[in-house]
């Protein structure tokens, strides 16, 4: 990572509240396995180094905001393509059990390399379906927390994290702007599967100032056991939503 590249982390870091100081060598030998793996598989869109540390390393560390996952075990992250937030967050709070999921199998044997070459113990990479996961006992009912990073619209979102949540679990969804149509399909998807919208928190992303909302949900009783529905259909047929995700 070059000099300026430092800069922008450890400011990124500082606009959060976090001292990224100490975890520089970890997001240096990050950018370095991305930068490799990107050039030699369609692993993530963005290929240089700001545009990585600031919309790839800072974003993801924006769901540490508001003190969500602090105090917790278990955390899904789904979805998660290259590994994001899964793998900052990994490396700033190495007490969270963290399991990333993603159906593209190339995506999960990137994370599992590049955590096992970090010495990230706490990782687990799945390759899965998040509808498969729901509704297998191993996993469903089984998180403190499921984080979700520009997967898809809330209304699927909540149907495909709620039934991974134990009670009382939270959905910390990182998000773009969202429209009102979307939030309202968001809060009503929630209540059917057991859950609701606690926070709608609209934010920027320090130093580019992007728009960004973090999103809690929390799981207040169990979700009804039809739901996730099979593969693909939440997102074909949305709960509440008929928009574009
Ligand atoms: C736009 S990428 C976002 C990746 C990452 N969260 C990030 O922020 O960089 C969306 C990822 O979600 C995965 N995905 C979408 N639907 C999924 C599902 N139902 N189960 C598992 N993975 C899914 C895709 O394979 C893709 O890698």
């Amino acid at each position: 990572m070059t000099p300026e590249g430092q800069d922008l982390l450890l400011r990124g870091g500082d606009a959060l509240g976090i001292d990224l100081t100490p975890h520089l060598p970890a997001f240096a030998e990050l950018l370095r396995l991305l930068l490799e793996g990107s050039a030699r598989t369609n692993l993530t869109a963005l290929k240089e180094e700001p545009d990585i540390i600031l919309k790839h390393f800072v974003d993801s560390l924006t769901c540490l905001q508001g003190g969500y996952l602090h105090g917790v075990q278990r955390v899904i992250d789904l979805g998660t393509g290259a590994g994001f937030p899964a793998l900052p967050l990994a490396i700033v709070q190495p007490e969270l059990q963290l399991v990333p999921v993603d159906s593209t199998r190339k995506k999960i044997e990137f994370v599992r390399a590049t955590a096992a070459a970090l010495g990230l113990t706490n990782v687990n990479p799945l390759v899965g379906r998040a509808e498969e996961l729901g509704q297998d006992p191993e996993h469903r009912q089984h998180y403190d927390r499921v984080v979700v990073r520009a997967v898809a619209a809330l209304p699927i979102l909540a149907e495909l994290a709620l039934p991974l949540l134990k009670e009382n679990g939270l959905l910390v969804a990182q998000k773009g702007p969202i429209s009102s149509e979307e939030l309202n399909a968001g809060r009503r998807a929630s209540g059917e599967v057991g859950g609701k919208v606690q926070v709608v928190d609209p934010f920027t992303l320090p130093i580019l100032g992007d728009a960004r909302t973090l999103i809690v949900i929390e799981k207040l009783k169990p979700t009804p056991a039809k739901y996730p529905r099979k593969p693909g259909v939440p997102n074909h047929q949305p709960l509440f939503w008929n928009g574009n995700t």
